[in-house]
């Protein structure tokens, strides 16, 4: 009796032990399965944005492949209405023309002085265009006052000194220059990789100077209207002369300054055009200490020399990638405001994170805030940056193969 009652004790000891163990297995393979659900969720909201940034970049390149088939058109001044059906114009490339119109074109007024654009072809007039100098027309960006300051760039300190010199002293203390007898520089050129703060550090001269800032991308210049590009560039240098004190920085310059080709396409000889008027301009400009020309490029080696002789653009400053001492002051710089968990630790993602530009450790910083909005948390752990740095280094990647595969086919 007590025997058998001995063994059902150890036989419901065995089935509770069994029960414990199903239930300890049960957790973990429910733990796993969550553990599994949120990466999956994670993945999704990553193919999420990937597809509606991917989606966004296709519509904007079909949007440049349409802008590239239409031909230039040519700019003209209107110099005489001759009768209903025909004007005399002077186009921007010298020649004067008697051609056809219609009055169809818009319901703006064709009057003697009207900028008109002609088709190449058969030079109808397909547009009348604006007359104003508005810089918004024009594509320049114009800040008064630019909040940027030296503090909010990181990893910069040699070119900040530099850039300090070269732009900024020959603004605050032209008399130095002169009492010593020689040129301040003219202009400064800025090369080194996309998103290291090339334009950052324009922006912070015109700061530190109270300077009017005024941008122009140099591939606007060429953009539209053979003509177009000089005017544009006159335009720019007559707008920092009113604005004065102020720094004009033309980004991308190799859009127009590329070494000469020998081919000659309307295109080519439109980019000389406005090349040629950049360097005018620059030989004309007494730099009397009240305007500061800075420009940058990511390719300095496809430069025209003409456009780097002295008195032009004859101090170079290179601004490259950021080393890993610079990514944690970017990383600091951008994390400032945020509220991160105190296991957060820059110095070991500025490790991670090699050979990433300054404008791709801003877009980590914002990538991983947005995943704790997503779960709806106020503080960004550690694990909200390693989402972001995948992301966005995945992304790299993935351009630099697009890029290399664009080569290979293109
Ligand atoms: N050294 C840096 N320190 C702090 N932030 C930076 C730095 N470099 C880039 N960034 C961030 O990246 C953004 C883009 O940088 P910026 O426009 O200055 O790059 P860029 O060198 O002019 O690029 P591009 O050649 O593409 O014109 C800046 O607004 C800033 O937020």
């Amino acid at each position: 009796m007590e025997n058998s009652s001995q063994s059902l004790f150890m036989k419901i000891e065995d089935l509770k032990k069994e029960v414990r163990m199903l239930k300890e297995e049960n957790t973990k393979t429910k733990r796993n399965l969550m553990w599994k659900v949120r990466k999956l969720e994670k993945e999704k909201i990553v193919n999420d944005n990937d597809k509606i940034r991917l989606e966004r970049e296709a519509k904007s390149l079909r949007a440049e492949v349409d802008r590239f088939r239409h031909p230039p058109l040519i700019l003209a001044t209107v110099t005489e209405i001759l009768d209903n059906n025909r004007l005399a114009v002077k186009s921007s490339t010298g020649p004067h023309f008697v051609i056809n119109y219609s009055n169809f074109v818009g319901d703006k007024l064709i009057e003697p002085g009207a900028r008109v654009a002609l088709n190449q072809q058969n030079f109808g007039v397909v547009e009348v265009l604006h007359s104003e100098k508005d810089p918004a027309v024009s594509g320049m960006e114009v800040d008064e006052k630019p909040s940027v300051s030296y503090s909010t760039i990181g990893g910069l300190e040699d070119q900040i000194v530099e850039v300090k010199e070269t732009v900024e002293l020959p603004l605050k203390k032209p008399e130095l220059f002169k009492r010593v007898g020689i040129e301040p520089p003219k202009g400064v050129l800025l090369y080194g990789p996309p998103g290291t703060g090339k334009t950052l550090l324009a922006k912070a001269v015109a700061n530190e100077t109270n300077a009017t800032f005024i941008k122009i991308v140099a591939s606007e210049f060429v953009k539209k209207y053979i003509g177009e590009g000089a005017r544009l560039v006159r335009g720019v240098f007559e707008l920092a002369k009113e604005k004065a004190p102020s720094i004009i920085f033309i980004d991308e310059i190799d859009a127009v300054a590329a070494k000469r080709l020998k081919s000659s396409t309307s295109g080519d000889r439109e980019v000389q055009r406005t090349l040629m008027q950049l360097l005018a301009e620059l030989d004309g400009f007494e730099s009397r200490g009240d305007i500061g020309i800075v420009a940058a490029t990511n390719r300095p080696d496809i430069l025209d020399p003409a456009l780097l002789r002295p008195g032009r653009f004859d101090r170079f400053i290179e601004v490259p990638a950021p080393n890993e001492d610079g990514r944690r002051e970017i990383l600091k710089i951008h994390t400032k405001n945020m509220s991160l968990d105190e296991d957060v630790d820059l110095d070991f993602l500025a490790s991670l994170t090699d050979s990433v530009s300054g404008a791709d450790l801003k877009a980590i910083c914002t990538e991983a805030g947005m995943f704790a909005i997503r779960e709806e948390r106020e503080n960004i752990t550690v694990s909200d940056f390693m989402d972001a740095i995948d992301k966005i280094m995945g992304v790299e990647h993935e351009e630099e193969f697009r890029k290399e595969a664009g080569v290979m086919f293109g």
